[in-house]
């Protein structure tokens, strides 16, 4: 549930986690850390009270998850506050320290998130997607929930298959692998072999999932009244309570297979992403059975250096495959992480990549004007056209533009000096964790501004974000999807005045990033130049451009 929330955890991590750049004083880290413990407590004490008294505390596996979540977060604290104590940020010894604890934390929310299951799983994905802002030890220990095996009891699987479909596994399919090869939050997936021969993954839910989904989002969303009710800020309620539906809707196979074969519909026109087919003789609510996919994980560096694929060119063509969903679909993927995205060869042309997208579960729908404003004010950013940018985003209900584009693009609006797509420094994540701590209520303002099923747009261009900055950042992000954006924006008819229209729209976009990036190369090669012989004057001004259109 909270990689739903995560647009706004990957907000608050900057205050919450320790990452070397956010630490920025250890008085504010302790203060952090006690308020963390008071929050905890009460708001578990409060929980479990209140399970009681609804339930009667029928469900003891619900408290169980209750309390050990409570004991890892008070060890975490505690360990962070007692570990640095009396120590400064700079120091050998705070320096050599940090690293070791941040991997001792990450061992164990990896613990408390295998043993918990379920959502908390999601959180734990949702954690390793943010391999910019988190620290290293974070991202490398979480990112082994991509596709961890959970344990489920004996005989669980044949039940399931008999009680669904009348059969055991071994009689519907010509054979079957009770080991599986993958698991994750929802599910285990298992290899098998169909009666006509075709190889297959048949994804089976957890038995219990959806009576303990219910446990657990009603538990989330009084935890997170509490801890409103603490911290008046930390008000994050409304978008679980919108997003029920669509949660609830991840728990239906059928759905997915359906969402599935739409993707597979609306991207057909890109050669280079696939969709496994569905199979729906052996399709319910619980079980999914879809064409096995022999390829490896995209953020599977190695793998793919073997296969002998380009990075770049992998993320183009990401970046491209969602830029399309977002802007001109509007049906879009909400949890592309790597373990849904697979990299094999073309079977039909060896020498080219194809990108597999797998779990279609979670996905968001935007209404025509939705996508429209936002493809606008995506080139407005883009070429840095703030007027546009303002009217934009005005029409998308979002009256602090800024703060918006920030959010869309988790880094800073204005590069001063550098050209847009050059890549983030220091001072610019010193700057948005900066931001994300003085500016809270106007970033929480504006995701409560804007239209809600962007959020999980935002959740999906976070992640694919995180798999590009995974690959050394290749690629030039924000031009790859404007020039997407640009392209949704063409007029649908083909006559000849349209074609003439956007071929001259087109024109004009890259005349003018051309024109930004001559700027910027004739200015820096200037104060190379006044360097060199000498003289070097402030001209940020020179830098700062906004390109009027
Ligand atoms: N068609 C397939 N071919 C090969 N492997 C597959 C296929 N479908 C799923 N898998 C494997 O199973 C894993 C889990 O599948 P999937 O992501 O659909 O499950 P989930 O429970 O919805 O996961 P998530 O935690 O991402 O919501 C994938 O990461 C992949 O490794």
């Amino acid at each position: 549930m909270f990689q739903h929330i995560w647009p706004v955890l990957n907000i608050t991590t900057r205050r919450c986690f320790h990452s070397s750049r956010a630490l920025k004083s250890v008085p504010r880290k302790r203060s952090l850390a006690r308020s963390l413990a008071y929050g905890l407590t009460g708001s578990i004490a409060g929980a479990v009270m209140y399970d009681g008294l609804t339930n009667g505390f029928e469900n003891v596996a619900g408290a169980q998850r209750f309390l050990r979540s409570f004991a890892i977060g008070l060890s975490i604290s505690v360990d962070y506050a007692w570990s640095l104590k009396g120590l400064q940020e700079g120091d050998g010894v705070y320096e050599a320290l940090l690293p070791e604890i941040h991997l001792r934390s990450a061992k164990k929310l990896l613990a408390g998130c295998l043993a918990n299951g379920g959502l908390y799983i999601k959180i734990g994905q949702g954690v390793a997607a943010v391999n910019h802002i988190i620290p290293k030890e974070y991202v490398d220990t979480l990112r082994q929930l991509e596709d961890r095996c959970l344990t489920r009891q004996p005989g669980e699987v044949r039940a399931l298959f008999v009680q669904d479909f009348g059969a055991p596994p071994e009689e519907l399919f010509a054979s079957f692998q009770y080991e599986p090869i993958a698991a994750a939050s929802l599910a285990q997936v298992f290899r098998a072999v169909t009666q006509s021969g075709e190889q297959v993954a048949v994804k089976v839910q957890y038995a219990d999932l959806r009576r303990r989904f219910d446990g657990d989002l009603r538990t989330i969303l009084f935890l997170q009244r509490l801890v409103a009710l603490l911290h008046k800020n930390y008000n994050f309620g409304w978008i679980v309570e919108d997003l029920q539906g669509t949660l609830r809707e991840e728990l239906d196979f059928v759905h997915e297979a359906k969402n599935a074969e739409r993707c597979a519909r609306d991207l057909a026109r890109l050669d280079f992403v696939y969709v496994p087919k569905v199979f729906w003789t052996h399709t319910n609510e619980r079980i999914l059975t879809t064409e096995f996919i022999d390829g490896c994980k995209v953020s599977d560096r190695k793998a793919i250096a073997a296969m002998q694929l380009d990075l770049a060119e992998i993320d183009r063509q990401l970046f491209t495959a969602f830029g399309q969903q977002i802007f001109s679909t509007g049906f879009v993927h909400a949890d592309p992480h790597p373990g849904n995205v697979f990299v094999r060869k073309d079977p039909a042309n060896p020498r080219r990549m194809q990108l597999v997208l797998l779990d279609h579960g979670l996905y968001e729908q935007l209404a025509p004007a939705v996508r429209e404003n936002l493809a606008r004010f995506w080139e407005a950013i883009v070429l840095r056209d703030h007027a546009a940018m303002q009217r934009f985003s005005q029409a998308l209900n979002v009256p602090d533009y800024r703060t918006f584009a920030e959010i869309l693009l988790q880094r800073p609006l204005e590069l001063k000096g550098r050209g847009f797509s050059t890549r983030l420094t220091e001072q610019d994540l010193a700057y948005m964790t900066r931001q994300a701590k003085d500016h809270f209520d106007r970033i929480m303002g504006t995701l409560r501004a804007m239209p809600r099923n962007l959020i999980l747009v935002i959740r999906n261009l976070n992640t694919i974000r995180s798999i590009a900055l995974d690959h050394g950042d290749p690629i030039d992000r924000p031009r790859i999807m404007a020039r997407c954006a640009l392209a949704a924006l063409g007029p649908a008819r083909r006559t000849v005045r349209n074609f003439l229209w956007v071929t001259f729209r087109k024109l004009r976009f890259e005349f003018l990033l051309w024109r930004q990036s001559f700027h910027y190369w004739m200015v820096s090669n200037y104060l190379k130049l006044l360097t060199r012989v000498g003289r070097a004057p402030d001209t940020s001004h020179l830098m700062n451009i906004n390109v009027a259109v």
